[in-house]
């Protein structure tokens, strides 16, 4: 493996028919070392890529033809991306992990994102059978655990809504800024393809569209995430589906003392060298960030009531995914951490 010399670098994406597995794929397109020359798919074995995903034809992937998952295909791959859902994949890093001692992976599901593997399975109610390679892992959001992630064969890619989130809070609650007596609260609205790519009545066209839905209102498997990721005490999370392709928009609030303009300077500050995060001086919007890695930030406070607001916007197959896990491959193989992710959006 080799990343800042030129040599490629030998990718796998297992779940690649998948949404973030297609974005993926995408964003590699623009990946000066990244050779994909393992795709896997069970419902499309034996097809290729090009039949599903006609946006390819005439790119340089034109002959991957997806395969069935087999362990032995990796024996000259460096690094994994496993797009699978949550319980599917530690079975898989298990199994890959020990039989390829060089190999790196970027985990996309939930499966190693917790400190412990007991927060998981409290969380998602499902037996870790591969509570071991917890040591090895580590939080895949760049910002908040960048010295950690080279030194791991296992990146856990956070969850969509959580790394919006965290990026809101992260300057207030490093600073000491927020009064944790008081809920922090946030409020966030997901694009369709949040939910993935399957057959599910409640994402037809006619039941989304022209409509705004909260849900999982009882409780949402990523406030967990979020609150051990901040060590927040009180944490309110409620997610919402609006009728886009893609985007994450968490409008999120808490008590503090701090002024407005600090809070300002400060998130600016503690942000300032982070190439993916923009602190921006008017509330953004989520085309803003389509299609690309970035997550843009607005701070402010209401002085009537001692609240600061915080809008953050993202990409959920971006920066919530599969762009941040580009991000991750680059710490893993050694390269400038934008690299092939220099991306903007479409804007409309
Ligand atoms: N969509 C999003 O915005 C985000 C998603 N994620 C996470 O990324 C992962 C992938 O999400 P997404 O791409 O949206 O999901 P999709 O449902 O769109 O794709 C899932 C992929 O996994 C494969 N797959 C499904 N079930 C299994 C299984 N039991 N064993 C092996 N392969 C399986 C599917 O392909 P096939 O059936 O052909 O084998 C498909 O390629 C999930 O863990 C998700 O939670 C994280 C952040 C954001
Ligand atoms: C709109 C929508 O349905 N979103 C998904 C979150 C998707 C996600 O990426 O979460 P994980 O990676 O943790 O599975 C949901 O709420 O379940």
């Amino acid at each position: 493996m080799q990343g800042t010399s030129g040599q490629s670098v030998k990718v796998a994406v297992v779940g690649a028919s998948g949404y973030t597995g297609a974005e993926l794929l995408r964003l590699l397109l623009h990946h000066p070392f990244a050779e994909v020359v393992y795709i896997t798919s069970r419902q499309f074995e034996g097809k290729k890529l090009t039949e599903v995903f006609p946006h390819f034809l005439k790119s340089k992937y034109e002959n991957l033809v997806f395969e069935e998952y087999n362990p032995d295909r990796f024996s000259d791959i460096d690094v994994a991306f496993l797009c699978l859902p949550h319980g599917a994949s530690f079975p898989i890093v298990k199994e890959l992990y020990y039989r390829n001692p060089n190999l790196k992976i970027v985990d996309f599901s939930a499966d190693f994102r917790f400190k412990s593997p007991e927060n998981y399975e409290r969380t998602y109610r499902v037996e870790h059978t591969a509570k071991d390679l917890f040591l090895d892992s580590a939080y895949g959001l760049p910002e908040i655990n960048r010295s950690e992630i080279p030194k791991k064969r296992i990146v856990a890619n956070p969850g969509c809504y959580p790394t919006s989130i965290i990026l809101g809070l992260y300057p207030a609650r490093i600073k000491g800024l927020i009064d944790t007596s008081f809920p922090v609260i946030a409020d966030s609205k997901s694009g369709v393809t949040g939910a993935g790519r399957k057959a599910n009545l409640n994402l037809l066209f006619c039941e989304v569209n022209e409509s705004f839905k909260a849900y999982s209102v009882e409780g949402h498997r990523h406030a967990p995430e979020v609150k051990e990721k901040l060590e927040l005490p009180l944490f309110r999370f409620t997610p919402h589906l609006v009728p886009m392709n893609r985007g994450i928009l968490s409008t999120i609030y808490f008590k503090t003392d701090a002024e407005r303009e600090e809070l300002q300077e400060i998130y600016k500050e503690v942000y300032k060298n982070e190439y993916f995060v923009r602190v921006r001086s008017t509330p953004p919007k989520t085309s803003d960030v389509s299609g690309t890695n970035f997550c843009d930030i607005y701070v402010t406070k209401d002085e009537s009531n001692e609240l600061a607001v915080v809008v953050s916007v993202i990409d959920n197959i971006g920066k919530g995914a599969s762009g941040q896990a580009v991000q991750n491959m680059n710490l893993l193989i050694g390269a400038p951490e934008n690299t092939g992710l220099t991306l903007f959006s479409n804007w409309i």
